[in-house]
């Protein structure tokens, strides 16, 4: 992530080989997501099917599995595009972006307190999840994350609302990486669990639909999207040449939200990386090539601000990541 990402963490021990890895984690990443590369589509047989994008999810040496470049890339290619398995606005940001999409409303008189829509097909896409919510009474939940100033629960409760209303099944997140949590951060998350889960019993009147939400499961979900959630800064107009969309992910506004998605979360972090994510208008992400990629080269972002001296960038991905960095910059102390 750029310095604009948060959420992101360790460990994890593969069930899969490389190749299978390569092949299960891509099908699943790609059928859920649009994708593109910048190839010329001429060369390719068939005109109206974009062709596979230039990349492959294998195993690294030392940080699991990680993205790889399947051919050279040219600096400011684009690799592939990504859309949200789901995501949220940050709450000072309800009234001012899309409920679904994060796109900046056009006229904020008519926004709803509850969430507003840029679109009709994003008020149509919302429809399972949004008729969930809106039959619960959130403001003990939602003063709990103001208070706090949590985001992360608020993404569970999406998903949860999602799992309700068969938009979304409970092992959504199941493929990635999870945090490792102390007992003292499970207890924490006791009372988001509790305010939850007690407005969507209270709204569903059954015990039944939300037989799902056990402590278990919200812990775990929480696990994986403190490490994976990106925090999306939207950077407006059109960005495709390298050098704007560098300058303009420095110049974004704060952030309008959350969100987290397949394969852009297999990318490991580097200090000084060859490729970034970037927002232009909604939660639709752009992967691009910051420089020349050789092919087979591990493609990586940057999960921070890259300017900090290297104790600093150390300490925050340990702190907030829960890794120690093995970048080159780290290794060599720069
Ligand atoms: C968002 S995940 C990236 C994908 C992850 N490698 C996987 O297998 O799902 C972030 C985790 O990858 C590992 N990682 C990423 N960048 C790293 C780095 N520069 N040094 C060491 N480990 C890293 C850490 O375990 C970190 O918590």
């Amino acid at each position: 992530m750029s310095s604009s990402t948060l959420g992101r963490c360790r460990r994890w021990a593969s069930p899969f080989t490389k190749a299978n890895c390569s092949n299960k984690l891509l099908h699943s990443a790609f059928s859920a997501f649009t994708t593109r590369t910048s190839t010329n589509i001429a060369e390719h047989d068939s005109p109206s099917r974009p062709p596979p994008p230039p990349i492959r999810v294998g195993i690294t040496e030392s940080s699991g599995r990680g993205v790889f470049a399947t051919r050279r890339i040219r600096a400011g290619d684009l690799l592939h595009t990504a859309k949200p398995i789901l995501c949220h606005p940050s709450l000072s940001a309800i009234h001012t972006v899309c409920y679904f999409c994060l796109r900046k409303l056009k006229n904020l008189a008519n926004s709803l307190s509850h969430g507003s829509f840029c679109s009709e097909e994003c008020k149509e896409r919302s429809k399972g999840f949004y008729d969930v919510e809106i039959r619960a009474d959130w403001l003990a939940f939602d003063d709990y994350c103001r208070t706090h100033d949590l985001k992360y629960p608020l993404m569970v409760k999406r998903l949860a609302c999602m799992v309700i209303s068969g938009d979304a099944t409970t092992d959504s997140l199941d493929t990635l990486q999870p945090t490792s949590l102390t007992t003292e951060m499970m207890l924490e998350m006791e009372e988001g669990f509790g305010l939850l889960r007690n407005a969507l019993t209270k709204a569903l009147m059954t015990d039944e639909n939300v037989a799902f939400l056990t402590k278990q499961w919200y812990i775990s979900m929480l696990a994986r999207i403190r490490i994976n959630a990106f925090r999306i800064e939207l950077v407006g107009g059109s960005y495709e040449d390298l050098l704007s969309s560098a300058v303009a992910s420095v110049e974004a506004e704060g952030a309008v939200g959350n969100a987290i998605y397949m394969l852009p979360s297999f990318y490991n972090h580097d200090c000084d990386p060859n490729a970034h994510i970037i927002w232009i208008e909604n939660a639709d992400a752009k992967l691009k090539a910051l420089r020349d990629v050789k092919e087979g080269e591990e493609l990586r972002i940057c999960y921070i601000d890259a300017s900090m001296d290297q104790e600093a960038r150390q300490e925050l991905l340990f702190q907030g990541f829960g890794f120690q960095c093995s970048c080159s910059r780290c290794l060599f102390g720069d």
